[in-house]
């Protein structure tokens, strides 16, 4: 059963002393009646004993600086809606009286936020600030500090490291640099790991950095291991079945069809294939063989997803502290379960995230339970457009993108976005599209591979990413064009049934309201990810307590993160926000915010005084 309550909030700015007129015309409709919808959805839950849902209204904030506080204070409109059931009662206006009297010292260094960020958003406003996060893969083209600085100005919000390539020293190298980067300059990089996975790939070379295969020549793909460097026209793969199961007649792909491949003959634990769509190969590239048409998986489908050397990076990430583990090739939600209580039994008092890729026929097939079972999705379109015919990929991706946002996981859209820009400096009008169409679908992030990790320019090919979001995002604000998304209710308790209610509404006000920005203070980060799912047309500045949670919530559309220790009292909260802020010259007095919590449910709609 689910019950629909609308609750009439009059405001008391008219009669309110402290009210201050703003400046915005659309503020009129606050001086009116209007109508919060609260749905509260009771399906399978008990309504506590003393059903009550308390509206309080107007308070207004007390003057907190010594700076401000000859000026008058602003007006606040709060709908208090209190978790202990509901029963309509609305209580009269309340008065919240921060326990330190209102006055918070303006100490400047107790809130963090990224430098690229602060820049931002003092030059150009909230308005321009980019919603969709960008990801970097970090490679020989990127690993030292200079270029990693260059990526986090840019605009890197993630920096990936991805396990099938390079030692773990390299890895662990590249991470201490970024964590010294974020220290020192103040930015807030956050690190995804990518595992290797266990499908069948190629070696890496023998150091080569790539090799071209010609048109007709014959290669052997051998399970032996070879002494770098590797006989001409030879390939190492990783698979033990291989040869016993291809077959003379089979099409191998390379990378999804970059080089063919047809098998002439099987000599033990050798494979003579002729080329017939010549390229270049790449270390590590992935192998998938095809017989009349369809995608062979004979023993390989049974490999496991995480490989014994898997674990190893796993448990190397865990101890390096990563942000972010993907998993390459997951084929159920299983796994995925499984690796979360691992790394909660390991890793204590770090909260890892772990990012379903979604790159194979399996993963497509239970991909309701995976994304569920995931804290995030990346649409890997270059290994999933090796399984599945490429005229699938878009559809695959959009259906993926939509269901990760209804379901409130981070997506990210990864592989080929300006493919041509590893060797040109412009990109194709095609790749621009492409990145177009991701940002119009809203994915949370964007992601380069070659293009960073080995290409000619890294820093060209993230400037571009940064322009097409901007441009598109503000095209899509501008045009209304975004179509209002069905987002089902997904709160498995009460308590979040009220949060996810109160982040819809703060959204839709936000919309309505043309206010700069929505604040939320939140602990886990729970609610910063319902408002992002929301993609209201302000930014999102998103407060919490810890170092981990801030870097997380890097990867979700639209949200600023900042690290700030708070308290349950939000008004003394907000007057001390307003006060960080305003020193730094983040916001200035007018601006429009409304503020959501998740200690004390709540929407606060204000100017900052
Ligand atoms: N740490 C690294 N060291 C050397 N080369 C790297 C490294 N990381 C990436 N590369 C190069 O960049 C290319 C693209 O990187 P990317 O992460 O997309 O790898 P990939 O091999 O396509 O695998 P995946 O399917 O996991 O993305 C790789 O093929 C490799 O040549
Ligand atoms: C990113 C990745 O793993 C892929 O596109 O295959
Ligand atoms: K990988
Ligand atoms: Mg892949």
């Amino acid at each position: 059963m689910s019950q629909s309550l609308s609750f009439f909030i009059s405001t008391s700015l008219r009669t309110s002393p402290a009210f201050t007129p703003v400046s915005k015309p659309s503020i009129s409709f606050l001086t009116g009646t209007f109508r919060l919808p609260v749905k509260v959805k009771t399906s399978g839950l008990r309504t506590p004993a003393t059903p009550e849902i308390l509206i309080t209204k107007a308070c207004s904030t007390s003057p907190f600086d010594p700076e401000i506080a000859s000026a008058p204070a602003s007006a606040s409109e709060q709908v208090l809606v209190s978790n202990n059931g509901f029963g309509g009662v609305l209580s009269g206006a309340s008065r919240v009286q921060g326990s330190n009297g209102g006055v918070v010292s303006a100490d400047t260094s107790s809130i963090e936020v990224d430098a690229v960020t602060e820049a931002e958003l003092k030059e150009n406003g909230f308005r321009s600030t980019r919603r969709t996060k960008l990801i970097c893969t970090i490679g020989p083209a990127t690993c030292g500090s200079e270029q990693l600085e260059a990526l986090a100005v840019g605009g890197m919000n993630v920096a990936r490291i991805n396990m099938c390539h390079g030692t773990r020293e390299w890895h662990r190298r590249v991470i201490e640099r970024v964590r010294r980067l974020n220290e020192e300059k103040g930015y807030a990089v956050a690190i995804m790991m990518d595992t290797e996975g266990s499908e069948i790939h190629m070696g890496d070379l023998g150091g080569a950095s790539s090799a071209k295969a010609e048109d007709g020549e014959v290669w052997t793909f051998s399970v032996r291991a070879f002494d770098s460097p590797l006989p001409e026209h030879t390939i190492n793969v990783n698979y033990e079945g291989f040869a016993e199961d291809v077959k003379v007649g089979d099409e191998l792909l390379v990378d999804g069809g970059m080089v063919r491949f047809e098998v002439i003959e099987k000599i033990g634990p050798d494979v003579k294939c002729r080329c017939t769509d010549p390229g270049l190969l790449l270390p590590r590239a992935n192998l998938t063989f095809w017989r009349h048409g369809s995608l062979v998986r004979e023993r390989n489908a049974m490999l496991p997803t995480v490989s014994s050397k898997d674990w190893l990076d796993i448990d190397f990430g865990i101890a390096e502290g990563v942000d972010f583990i993907a998993i390459s090739f997951v084929k159920s939600a299983e796994v995925l379960t499984h690796l979360k209580s691992y790394i909660k039994a390991r890793a204590r008092d770090s909260d890892i995230a772990v990012i379903a890729k979604i790159e194979s026929v399996d993963s497509l097939r239970n991909l309701e339970e995976i994304i569920l079972a995931s804290d995030g999705a990346m649409v890997a379109r270059g290994d999933l457009g090796a399984q599945i015919p490429l005229e699938q990929v878009p559809s695959e991706q959009q259906k993926i993108v939509q269901l990760c946002r209804q379901l409130n996981k981070p997506v990210i859209v990864a592989s080929q976005l300006l493919e041509s820009m590893i060797e040109y400096p412009t990109p194709t009008r095609a790749e621009v599209a492409d990145v177009s169409e991701a940002v119009r679908q809203r994915a949370d992030a964007l992601m380069l591979s070659g293009e960073s990790a080995m290409g000619q320019y890294p820093e060209k090919a993230l400037t571009v990413l940064r322009n097409v979001s901007l441009r598109i995002e503000r095209w899509w604000r501008e045009e209304k064009h975004h179509e209002a998304m069905e987002l089902p209710d997904i709160a498995s308790s009460f308590a979040d049934s009220i949060s996810e209610e109160i982040c819809n509404s703060a959204a839709k006000m936000a919309n309505n309201l043309e206010v700069d920005a929505l604040f939320v203070y939140t602990k886990n980060g729970h609610m910063a990810s319902l408002l992002s799912r929301c993609r209201p047309d302000c930014p999102i500045f998103a407060f919490t307590t810890t170092t981990s949670v801030r870097r997380r919530l890097n990867l979700q559309w639209g949200l600023i993160p900042f690290r700030l220790s708070f308290s349950d009292d939000m008004e003394s909260n907000l007057n001390k926000t307003f006060s960080l802020l305003k020193a730094r010259g983040m916001i200035k007095s007018g601006d429009l915010v409304i503020a959501v919590s998740d200690m004390l449910q709540s929407i606060q709609v204000m100017n900052v005084p």
